[in-house]
């Protein structure tokens, strides 16, 4: 059913939902739109509005062709709404979970659209925070590039920073997605731009292992890993490649790249990797669920729903089950509880069919990981006595999430 936003936009049909809003494919004076509509209890808050109108200039300027462009911000009654350029295609989590794993050449390719977007959003001083595959778009109707990838292009920047205001999350308090949190953000310094750098070198490297280098088990584990855990080389992977990777994770956000340096580091890679097949590496052994985390000292959210998205921030209506399952709400844990502790939490990728005691192999990781995490949240939550550092999944109960292959459908 079509419905009106603002005066010049019409919100015609949902194309998905995120944990901050839901997403329709509308019409516009000048065409077809995609219309980001936040959900109604970020909309009523004043300060958000506020902040969602101080924003504007900087969020309309930013004019890439590796950036799905905003067009404009709608504020009017209960709505608050991003019209945003709308992509044909489909993001980068429903092609990865898709194919597990992309092609070396495809992965970089990806990787260098979106660090040649970063380029020119750090140039304007803007720091996306949420860089993760979701918020990669793959326009379908684009030329192919290297390995047969479609243009990438990155969206919802600005986002995570409009709704992270002080009223809504304390100076305690970590927003984002943990798998992709960069070490400086856990111990609690300001997210700067070489956070995207980081973000965006996990991401690579999930594209290529089909796994996140530190996720795996409670959020609190995954927090520590990435203060405290250096990534594990895949087999197989070509030594520049593994080089560029190690740098841009580096703990140090000095050591990093700069989004341009990468986006030209990884265009040169690009014809050594022509034709190779995509890395043979399995997902290192899962934490036990029966060995859960140690708690955090307070607990600071409440209870988690078994299922449907944990909210962005604390005390937010609950998303529905269609919802991602992609933000984590947390406190920023003490330096005790990021040292580390007895058990140790190593990662080591394997080189298919080498060994391992225990488990079947892997399949589908990112999503049985993330069910994963919502358990490990529940579990603790219990443990805890009610409050847990939220944790998120769309699938707890053990239902597979909604598959979200619905940004608008590619021309044939
Ligand atoms: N500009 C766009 N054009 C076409 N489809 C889009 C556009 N922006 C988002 N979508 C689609 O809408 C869906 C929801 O997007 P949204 O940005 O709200 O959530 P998300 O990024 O998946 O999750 P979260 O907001 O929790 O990080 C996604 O599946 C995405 O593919």
């Amino acid at each position: 059913m079509a419905r009106k936003i603002g005066s010049r936009y019409t919100a015609h049909q949902i194309l998905g939902r995120g944990s901050a809003g839901t997403v329709w494919l509308g019409e516009g004076p000048e065409g077809p739109v995609a219309i980001k509509l936040l959900r109604e209890d970020l909309a009523s808050d004043q300060e958000l509005v506020g902040r969602f109108v101080q924003e504007r200039t900087a969020l309309l300027s930013l004019d890439h062709a590796r950036v799905v462009g905003v067009h404009d911000l709608v504020v009017d009654g209960n709505d608050l709404a991003l019209v945003m350029d709308l992509v044909r295609g489909t993001d980068l989590r429903t092609r990865l979970e898709r194919e597990r794993r992309l092609a070396p050449e495809a992965a970089v390719a990806v990787v260098a659209d979106v660090a040649e977007g970063l380029a020119a959003a750090h140039a304007a001083q803007i720091v996306h925070r949420d860089v993760k595959p979701e918020n990669i778009l793959l326009d379908m109707q684009g030329p192919l590039g290297p390995g047969g990838a479609h243009p990438a292009l990155l969206t919802d920047f600005g986002v995570a920073k409009l709704i992270d205001t002080p009223r809504r999350t304390r100076a305690t308090k970590i927003i984002g997605t943990p798998d992709y949190l960069a070490p400086e953000i856990i111990e609690g310094l300001p997210p700067r731009a070489a956070v995207d750098i980081y973000a965006l070198a996990t991401v690579l490297y999930e594209l290529l292992a089909g796994f996140t280098p530190f996720g795996g088990g409670h959020p609190g584990a995954i927090l520590r890993r990435h203060v405290t855990e250096t990534v594990v080389p895949l087999p197989g992977i070509p030594d520049e490649l593994w080089q560029l990777l190690i740098q841009c994770l580096a703990k140090a956000p000095a050591s990093r790249l700069r989004a341009s340096e990468m986006a030209a580091r990884l265009r040169e890679l690009l014809p050594m990797l022509a034709g190779m097949a995509p890395l043979d590496v399995d997902e290192p052994e899962q934490q036990a669920p029966d060995q859960p985390e140690p708690a955090p000292a307070e607990p600071t959210a409440p209870a988690a729903p078994r299922s449907g998205a944990v909210p962005l921030v604390p005390g937010a209506a609950s998303a529905d089950a269609a919802n991602r399952d992609t933000h984590t709400s947390m406190r920023v844990p003490a330096p005790d509880e990021l040292a580390g502790g007895a058990r140790g939490t190593a990662r080591a990728p394997r080189a298919t069919g080498a060994p391992r005691p225990g488990s079947a192999r892997n399949r589908h990781a990112s999503r049985r990981r993330r069910v994963a995490l919502g358990v490990a949240g529940v579990v603790l939550a219990a443990a805890a006595g009610g409050g847990i550092w939220a944790a998120t999944s769309s699938g707890s109960d053990g239902s597979p999430p909604t598959d979200n292959t619905n940004s608008a459908p590619a021309a044939p």
